[in-house]
């Protein structure tokens, strides 16, 4: 089974992946060399797993490998082993979702957790399920939240010091945000900590008396009550400094004018002690989001050099086009920078990192306008699917950079009265998303944390939507829409790999050895949210061909025998 120290000691091992960005700090890093730059275009798929049935599409996923077996997550909460060395089936997991579910942006499911003997992950009606790993067979099983109010769960699960840390999604909702902490060999809750300011905190089933602020404080009347911030990535977490970090999303309704006021904590990073469920610093880099700008990106720890110190960093790319560089042990702001090509929303962002509003960027109030209806119509960029959405980047130690899966476009927005209502979508907002180039929308980019340069660029037709991994080879893997499977030199950005496998790549590639032989997996199976709500966009891409399929690859038997 996998032990807390297996799971802390993920980020520096490579016989196994064992927890959601190959390490808890997800810096999606791994020291494996063996494939590199000169033997990467020997790399061929040694099996294919088929999700079947017609559930063929947004598939997500980052595996996870055990022992020889894999776990991985596929659409509508089901979950797969599978044997590494031959790709057959031990066992499948089906979730039976409820009719009603309400996911806002798919059926996707971003992978599992693993600890001791389980195999633990959310389902889109909010509950988190651990099932045994040698048979598949449910061993607990808990309600997170209320589904028919527009709860879910759409990211994978980490598991920090014996407990499940999970998120919730449905902001679109009008829910109330949260994260919190099961006991993962029991599922009993230990801790409950709601992300809008006003809620109560729960630890060890009693009020902890910890409300994270002040209600109505940051917000209006009673909006505070649905205010959304979700924590539907779910989150990262740094051993050295004994933090969990988690983002989160839109405030609701996504009509600004409803709400005035800085609605905390939504569009946020939050840093969280893993033990209570304390907020211990919060930096929120969208106060006021008027644009759907989830703050939900992850926060990335890392360490680097200046002026003869280590600095305890960490990095978030934002859906709001900015790139920021946090202290990680107090949540202050070291820099932040655009990684896109075009913000219009903001000037830039002042000395603690709060932007600098272009007040004409936001949608009109519909109190403003003369049937009281829709008000103006503004052309914002980025657009809210986001210059970087859900897809993680993934951080080099050797290079010193961050690769960034990021999108290049902008939308029409206007604003709407709304009102809340239980299980029903709650934006007061309209939109259609546009793209700003002829030739590509999605932007691959090689980022330096300490002075903002973008070192180099891939840019791709269709919307980038995957994950990114970096490893020792100095090789840094993503996938696209178009369907192939791509590495790139980390230095200079030249495409020394593809593989096309037959749908889009909207998951997250691992690697790891087995004996002695490098692995590289990938899930292949188009969908999230820009097909839904892409508008322009969607159009360019409605030829791509749905799927559902585990590809694994490495090299052939004879560059061990050359290497010899
Ligand atoms: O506010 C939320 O609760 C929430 C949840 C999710 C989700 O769970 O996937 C997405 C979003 N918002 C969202 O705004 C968004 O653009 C989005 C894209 C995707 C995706 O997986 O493609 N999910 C989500
Ligand atoms: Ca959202």
């Amino acid at each position: 089974g996998v032990t807390d120290q297996d799971i802390l000691a993920d980020q520096d091992t490579s016989a196994d992946v064992v927890s959601n960005g190959m390490g808890l700090r997800a810096q999606r890093y791994s020291p494996l060399s063996k494939v590199n730059a000169q033997t990467v275009q020997d790399l061929v798929p040694v099996w294919g797993f088929s999700f079947g049935g017609e559930k063929q599409r947004g598939q997500e996923s980052q595996p996870m490998v055990k022992d020889g077996v894999m776990y991985v997550t596929a659409s509508y909460s089901r979950v797969f082993a599978i044997d590494i060395k031959t790709g057959e089936e031990k066992w499948q997991y089906d979730a039976r979702l409820p009719e009603n579910i309400m996911p806002c942006c798919d059926v996707i499911n971003r992978g599992v957790a693993l600890y001791d003997n389980l195999v633990i992950f959310g389902t889109l009606d909010a509950k988190l399920v651990a099932l045994d790993k040698d048979t598949g067979k449910t061993v607990w099983k808990k309600t997170v939240a209320d589904y028919k109010a527009g709860y879910s769960i759409s990211a994978a699960p980490i598991v920090v010091k014996g407990k499940v840390i999970t998120g919730v999604s449905g902001g679109e909702f009008g829910i109330v945000g949260k994260v919190e902490a099961y006991d993962a060999k029991t599922g009993e809750v230990v801790w409950s900590r709601p992300t809008v300011e006003g809620h109560m905190g729960y630890l060890n089933g009693k009020e902890n008396g910890i409300t994270g602020g002040q209600a109505n404080k940051t917000w209006t009347g009673d909006l505070w009550k649905s205010g959304g911030a979700a924590t539907w990535l779910g989150g990262t977490y740094d051993a050295d400094t004994n933090l969990l970090f988690f983002g989160t999303g839109n405030p609701a309704p996504w009509n600004s004018h409803l709400r005035p006021g800085d609605n905390l904590y939504s569009s946020s990073r939050l840093a969280i002690d893993p033990d209570t469920g304390e907020i211990k610093w919060h930096f929120q880099s969208t106060p006021h989001d008027g644009w759907d700008y989830d703050g939900v990106n992850e926060v990335i720890a890392f360490d680097y050099q200046e002026n003869g110190k280590t600095i305890k960093a960490a990095a978030s790319a934002d859906r709001n086009g900015f790139f920021y560089v946090l202290n990680r042990t107090n949540g202050e702001f070291i820099r932040g920078f655009p990684f896109v090509d075009k913000i219009t929303w903001a000037k830039g962002l002042d000395k603690k990192g709060r932007p600098i509003y272009n007040e004409e960027f936001r949608p009109g109030n519909p109190a403003d306008a003369k049937d009281g209806a829709k008000g103006k119509t503004v052309v914002a960029a980025p657009s809210f699917l986001g210059g970087k959405n859900w897809m993680p980047m993934a951080y080099s130690p050797d290079t010193g950079y961050f690769y960034v899966p990021s999108n290049e476009w902008e939308m029409d927005i206007w604003n709407e009265p709304t009102a809340y209502k239980k299980g029903a979508a709650y934006l007061g907002a309209g939109f259609t998303i546009k793209p700003i180039n002829e030739d590509y929308i999605g932007v691959l980019r090689a980022i330096d944390p300490k002075t903002g340069k973008e070192v180099w660029r891939y840019k791709n037709n269709a919307p980038l939507w995957g994950g990114v991994m970096t490893t020792g080879g100095g090789l840094v893997f993503t996938g696209n829409p178009e369907g192939f499977l791509m590495a790139f030199d980390a230095k200079t950005g030249e495409m020394v790999y593809k593989f096309n496998t037959g749908s889009g790549i909207v998951g997250s590639p691992i690697t790891w050895e087995q004996d002695g032989e490098q692995y590289v997996s990938v899930v292949s199976g188009w969908g999230g949210a820009v097909p839904l709500w892409g508008g322009e966009v969607a159009k360019r891409v409605k030829e791509i061909n749905q799927g559902g399929t585990v590809w694994t690859f490495k090299l052939p038997k004879r560059h061990e025998i050359a290497a010899k």
